[in-house]
């Protein structure tokens, strides 16, 4: 059982409360979506959940104990993070770019141990990659290497995963592809936490919604609970129509609303 805990979290970043007072509590078998609009601290939260930003105010516990307290690598043993739009310098094949996941672990990519051999190719399976292994990873396109990243965020097999926009870049099957191992991998004992900015994807793969606005909680709950109209018009600023269709709901913008 892993638990996430933000006590009174608040970040300033520059002139800017990107965070202000966030008391949130997350825990291990739960996809976690983050959603709310540009600018309302979802980066933030996300890169303070994972230990790349110290608070101003507040707390970030890990099984209770502060996040700042624990060893870098023990940190990146227990924490994968995949930020937003990452980028791969060097033309490395994919395969040794999905291994560099198994750096915490003090394993080398020409030097994996055998569960490490396993979790790189159970990375590369999961999100759609065999047969790229050989393919250096700076000659594929942008969708084919966020999920290179991806799987090497699996293939820590961190117990805490973070990914920011995980689905930005990608086509409709493999944003389904991607969610469903997101899904898969909370089910199977992880802490996951994605954000999102597609509103149905997140309405239909996510157990819990945690809404941002202007650096503060707005709401932590099931989607049901989260995506109404009334919700949507004052975080997002739009009209929306929400249905439940078979698939889960379906929330479509229909229009901006005029600012208040
Ligand atoms: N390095 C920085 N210096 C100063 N302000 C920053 C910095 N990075 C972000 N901010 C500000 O902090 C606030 C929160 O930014 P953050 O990136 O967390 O938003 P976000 O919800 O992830 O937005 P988006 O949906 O656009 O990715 C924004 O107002 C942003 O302008």
């Amino acid at each position: 059982m892993t638990a996430l805990v933000t006590r009174e979290l608040s970040v300033r970043l520059g002139h800017q409360n990107a965070l202000a007072g966030i008391d949130l509590a997350l825990e291990s078998g739960r996809f976690t979506v983050v959603i709310g609009p540009n600018g309302a601290g979802k980066t933030t939260l996300l890169r303070s959940l994972a230990g790349l930003l110290s608070p101003t105010h507040g707390a970030v516990l890990l099984n209770d104990a502060p996040l700042s307290r624990l060893r870098g690598s023990e940190r990146a043993k227990t924490i994968a993070y995949l930020a937003q739009s990452g980028s791969i310098a060097w033309p490395l094949p994919v395969r040794d770019v999905v291994a560099l996941g198994r750096l915490p672990h003090e394993e080398k990519p020409d030097a994996l141990s055998p569960v490490g051999r396993e979790a790189v190719a159970g990375a590369i399976a999961a999100v759609g990659l065999k047969g790229f292994e050989t393919r250096p990873a700076t000659e594929l396109s942008g969708g084919e290497r966020a999920r290179v990243l991806l799987a090497r965020a699996l293939a820590t097999q961190a117990p805490v995963l973070l990914v920011d926009e995980p689905v930005a870049s990608l086509d409709p099957r493999h944003e389904l592809v991607v969610l469903e191992v997101l899904k898969a991998h909370a089910a199977a004992g992880a802490l996951v936490v994605a954000i999102m900015h597609n509103l149905t994807l997140a309405a239909r793969f996510a157990d819990e919604i945690v809404l941002l606005d202007g650096g503060r909680l707005q709401a932590h709950a099931p989607p049901g609970e989260v995506f109404t109209e009334a919700q949507l018009a004052a975080s997002f600023g739009i009209a929306a129509h929400i249905t439940r269709e078979a698939g889960g709901l379906v929330v479509v913008a229909e229009r901006p609303l005029d600012p208040p």
